[in-house]
C-alpha cells in the first residue's frame, strides 16, 4: 500500500488539474509555509504548507480540534506563529501598511461574536463605518444580505434571534463590504440545506471574477465538493491538498477520500513509532519513513513551495501604520453608546450608584454619634452649683443626661445601658473656688474639686465624642476661648475628612467596575478577534473605551458634586474647576486600570477578583479613611506612591484651605494622578496589543 502513495501523488499530479491552478506567488490569495503554532505544550500546527489560489474557494476539512479554527487565526492574524511564513494577499498579515486586517478581508468567526444588544441594522452599520462605507453603500449591501441570507426584519435585536439566524448575521457582516478575501469559519453549521446551498452558490458566484477568494471550514465534508481546491486536515498537518475530484478519484466520496488518507496516515505514524533506528523496517519503508510531514500524503497540483520573500516597510508607512484612525474610534464608540441606550436601567444604575455611595458616607460615616446615654451623679444640689452650670455646657444633642444615684448609675454602665458615668462630689462647687483661689491645696481639694468621669471604652469613637464634649462644656465653663480656625471650621466631622477621599475612591472604583470587564466579554465572545480583523488596532480600542467611559464619569462627577456641595454642604474654598479636574483625571486612571485588568485577564471571575482584591489594600493604604500618618515605615512609602494618596490630600487642600496649582501638596496630586494615568494606558495597550 505505501509503495503506492508516491505514484498515486505523480499520477494525480499530470491528470487531475481539472481547476486550472496558478503557479506564481502573488497568484496565491494564502500562502503559508512551514507554520508551527502551539498552545503551551500542545502542539497544533507542524509544519503546515497551504496555498489558497487567487480567484478560488478553498474548502480546509478535518476532524473536530485538528487546528483548523488555529489555522485561520494565524491567517488572520490574531494568532502569532511560533514559525513559518505566512502571506495574505501579497503581505503578512498586519504588516505596515496592508489592508489585512482591514477592509480587504471578510472574516467570519467561529464563536457568532455578535453584540446581543445590537439589532441586525446596529450590527452592518457598525462593520460598515469601520470598513469606511457610506451609509447609502451600507444601506444597499444591507438590504441585499438581509434578503439573501434570509434574516428577519433588520431591526430585530440579535440577542433575539436564534442561533442559525445569528449565524447567518454574523455571515453578512463578514460579506458586508465585497472582501477580496473570506474566511469563513464553519458558516454553515446551524444553517438549513436551502441556504446552505444558497451560501454555497454565491460563493461560487462571486469567486467566477478571480478577484475574491474564499478560505472555508465546514464539518458537512460533502458540501466542500463545491470548493476548487480542499485541504484535508488532521493533527494539525494536511494530508491531501488538491481538487476535490482528484481527492475523491480512488473513492466515491470526499468523506470516504479523507478516512482512507487518515488511515494511512496512522500507518505510517505507528509504523514510524514501532520500528527501530535502523532496524529492517525502516530500510524496507524508506518512502514512508522518511516522509516530509509538511507535505501533504496526497498533493494534486498546488506545489506552491516557493520561497516567500521578506517584506520591508518604510519608517513612514510604520509610522502611519500606528496613528489611530478616528473613523474607528468614532465606530467604537457610537456602539458603546448604542449599547448603554439599549441598557437603560444599567446606565440609570450606573449614574446613581456614586450618589448612593456618596449620601450613605456622608450620612453615616465620621459624623458625631446621636443621643448617648449618660449617667450623671451629681451630689450638689444648689442650682446655682458649679456642677449645674458645667452640665447645662453640655451638648444635649448629643449626649443624653441621666441623674441617678451612685450605685444605679455604676449598675448601668456595667449592664450596657450607658457609655459613661460623670460624677460630682458634694463639695465641687467650694472645692473648685478653692482651687481656682489657691495655688497650693490638699489632694483632697484637688479630689473633690474634679469631675470625675468613667467612660465605656469598647467603642472608641463613642467614648473620644463624651470626651470631647466635656473638654467642650469644661473649656466653655473655665474661659478658655477657642477662635475660629484658620483651616476648617470648629465643627468639622469626621465626614469632612473622609469625603474628598471618599469621592476620589468612589469615582476611581466604579471606573475600574465599568472597564474591567469589558475586554474579557468581548474577547471571550470573538468580538475583540473580529473588530481587529476588520482593522481596528489596540490603541483605537482603548481610546474608544476611554472616551466612552468618560461620558458615562462626567455624568456621574456632576452628580456626586452635585450632592456632596449643594445637599450635605461640603465646603469649597477653592477653585471648582481644579476639584471637578482632579476628580475627573482619577476617573480616567481608574478606566485606564480597568483596561489593564481587561486586557489581562481572559475570565470575568478572575477580572473582578482583581478589581475587588485591590479595592480594600488600596481605600486603606490610601489614606482615605484613617490619616496616612498612623500607617508605620515602610508600608508608608508604598501608601504614598499609590494614586489615591497624594490626590486625596491635594483635594482635601483645594476645597476646605482654598489653595491653589502653586502650593506643592496641591500640584503633587494632580502630577501622581496623571503619571498612573499614562502608565496603566501605555501597559494595557501593550498588554492588548501583545495578546491580538
Ligand atoms: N486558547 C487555547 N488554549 C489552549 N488550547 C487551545 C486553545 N484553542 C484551541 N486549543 C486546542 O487546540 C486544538 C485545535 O483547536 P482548533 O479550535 O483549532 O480546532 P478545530 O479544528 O477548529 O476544531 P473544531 O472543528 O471543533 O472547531 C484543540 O486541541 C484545542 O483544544
Amino acid at each position: 500500500m505505501w509503495a503506492t502513495v508516491p505514484k498515486l501523488r505523480e499520477a494525480n499530479m499530470t491528470a487531475d488539474l481539472e481547476a486550472p491552478l496558478p503557479a506564481g506567488q502573488e497568484d496565491y490569495a494564502i500562502q503559508c509555509r512551514d507554520v508551527c503554532r502551539s498552545y503551551g505544550k500542545l502542539k497544533v500546527l507542524s509544519n503546515l504548507n497551504l496555498a489558497v489560489p487567487q480567484g478560488h474557494i478553498y474548502g480546509l476539512l478535518g476532524p473536530s480540534g485538528c487546528g483548523k479554527t488555529t489555522l485561520l487565526k494565524c491567517i488572520v492574524g490574531t494568532l502569532k506563529i511560533s514559525r513559518g511564513q505566512i502571506t495574505v494577499l501579497g503581505k503578512p498579515p498586519a504588516f505596515p501598511g496592508h489592508d489585512v486586517p482591514g477592509r480587504k478581508v471578510g472574516y467570519m468567526p467561529q464563536e457568532l461574536a455578535l453584540y446581543n444588544e445590537f439589532t441586525i441594522s446596529d450590527t452592518l452599520t457598525f462593520f460598515g463605518r469601520i470598513h469606511g462605507l457610506t451609509s447609502k453603500e451600507t444601506q444597499a449591501r444591507m438590504n441585499f444580505l438581509i434578503d439573501f441570507l434570509d434574516l428577519p426584519q433588520k431591526h430585530s435585536l440579535v440577542r433575539n434571534l436564534s442561533g442559525g439566524q445569528r449565524r447567518r448575521v454574523s455571515l453578512g457582516a463578514a460579506l458586508l463590504q465585497n472582501p477580496e478575501l473570506l474566511i469563513l469559519d464553519e458558516p454553515t453549521v446551524g444553517v438549513d440545506p436551502v441556504l446552505r446551498a444558497k451560501i454555497w452558490q454565491h460563493l461560487v458566484e462571486i469567486v467566477k471574477t478571480g478577484k475574491v477568494s474564499v478560505i472555508i471550514t465546514t464539518h458537512y465534508i460533502e458540501e466542500a465538493r463545491q470548493a476548487n481546491v480542499v485541504g484535508l486536515m488532521r493533527n494539525g498537518c494536511l494530508l491531501a491538498e488538491g481538487p476535490p475530484e482528484a481527492v475523491m478519484k480512488q473513492h466515491s466520496t470526499l468523506e470516504r477520500a479523507f478516512l482512507q488518507l487518515c488511515q494511512t496516515s496512522d500507518q505510517i505514524s505507528s509504523k514510524r513509532g514501532s520500528s527501530p533506528q535502523g532496524g529492517p523496517l525502516e530500510n524496507s519503508q524508506s518512502f514512508e519513513s522518511s516522509r516530509d510531514e509538511s507535505q501533504p500524503i496526497l498533493a494534486v497540483g498546488l506545489a506552491a513551495k516557493d520561497e516567500i520573500p521578506k517584506y520591508t516597510a518604510d519608517w513612514k508607512v510604520r509610522a502611519r501604520h500606528l496613528l489611530p484612525k478616528w473613523r474607528n474610534i468614532a465606530a467604537l464608540m457610537i456602539k458603546t453608546l448604542v449599547r448603554m441606550k439599549r441598557m437603560p436601567f444599567s446606565l440609570c444604575f450606573q449614574f446613581l450608584l456614586p450618589v448612593i455611595q456618596i449620601s450613605l458616607i456622608c450620612l453615616c460615616v465620621g459624623g458625631d454619634p446621636k443621643g448617648i446615654h449618660v449617667a450623671v451623679v451629681n451630689n450638689e444640689t444648689s442650682p446655682s452649683s458649679f456642677s449645674q452650670s458645667l452640665l447645662s455646657f453640655l451638648d444635649n444633642s448629643s449626649v443624653h443626661q441621666v441623674p441617678l444615684s451612685h450605685k444605679d448609675a455604676f449598675e448601668g454602665i456595667y449592664n450596657g445601658e450607658y457609655w459613661g458615668v460623670i460624677g460630682f462630689g458634694k463639695n465641687f462647687t467650694s472645692y473648685l473656688t478653692k482651687r481656682l483661689l489657691y495655688r497650693q491645696v490638699s489632694r483632697d481639694v484637688v479630689d473633690g474639686g474634679s469631675v470625675h468621669v468613667w467612660l465605656d471604652f469598647t467603642n472608641r469613637q463613642i467614648a473620644l465624642m463624651l470626651q470631647k464634649k466635656l473638654h467642650e462644656a469644661e473649656y466653655k465653663h473655665f474661659l478658655v476661648q477657642f477662635e475660629e480656625p484658620i483651616y476648617g471650621s470648629q465643627n468639622t466631622d469626621f465626614t469632612t475628612f473622609v469625603t474628598p477621599g471618599a469621592v476620589l475612591s468612589i469615582t476611581f472604583y466604579l471606573a475600574v467596575g465599568l472597564t474591567a470587564l469589558s475586554f474579557v466579554l468581548e474577547r471571550k465572545e470573538g468580538l475583540l478577534d473580529r473588530c481587529w480583523v476588520a482593522g481596528v488596532s489596540s490603541l483605537e480600542t482603548m481610546l474608544a473605551h476611554l472616551f466612552s467611559q468618560l461620558f458615562v464619569i462626567s455624568v456621574q462627577i456632576i452628580l456626586l458634586l452635585l450632592f456632596i456641595l449643594l445637599v450635605f454642604k461640603m465646603p469649597n474654598e477653592g477653585s471648582l474647576v481644579l476639584v471637578i479636574i482632579l476628580i475627573v483625571l482619577q476617573g480616567v486612571t481608574g478606566i485606564s486600570f480597568g483596561l489593564v485588568i481587561s486586557s489581562a485577564i481572559d475570565d470575568e471571575q478572575n477580572a473582578n477578583q482583581a478589581a475587588l482584591g485591590i479595592f480594600y489594600p488600596n481605600l486603606i493604604l490610601s489614606g482615605i479613611i484613617w490619616p496616612v500618618e498612623c500607617i508605620p515605615y515602610p508600608l508608608r512609602y508604598l501608601s504614598l506612591a499609590l494614586p489615591q494618596t497624594y490626590a486625596s490630600e491635594a483635594l482635601r487642600c483645594i476645597m476646605y484651605r482654598g489653595w491653589g496649582l502653586s502650593q506643592m501638596m496641591v500640584w503633587r496630586g494632580f502630577i501622581v494622578t496623571l503619571g498612573w494615568n499614562t502608565f496603566f494606558l501605555i501597559l494595557a495597550t501593550v498588554i492588548l496589543k501583545l495578546r491580538t
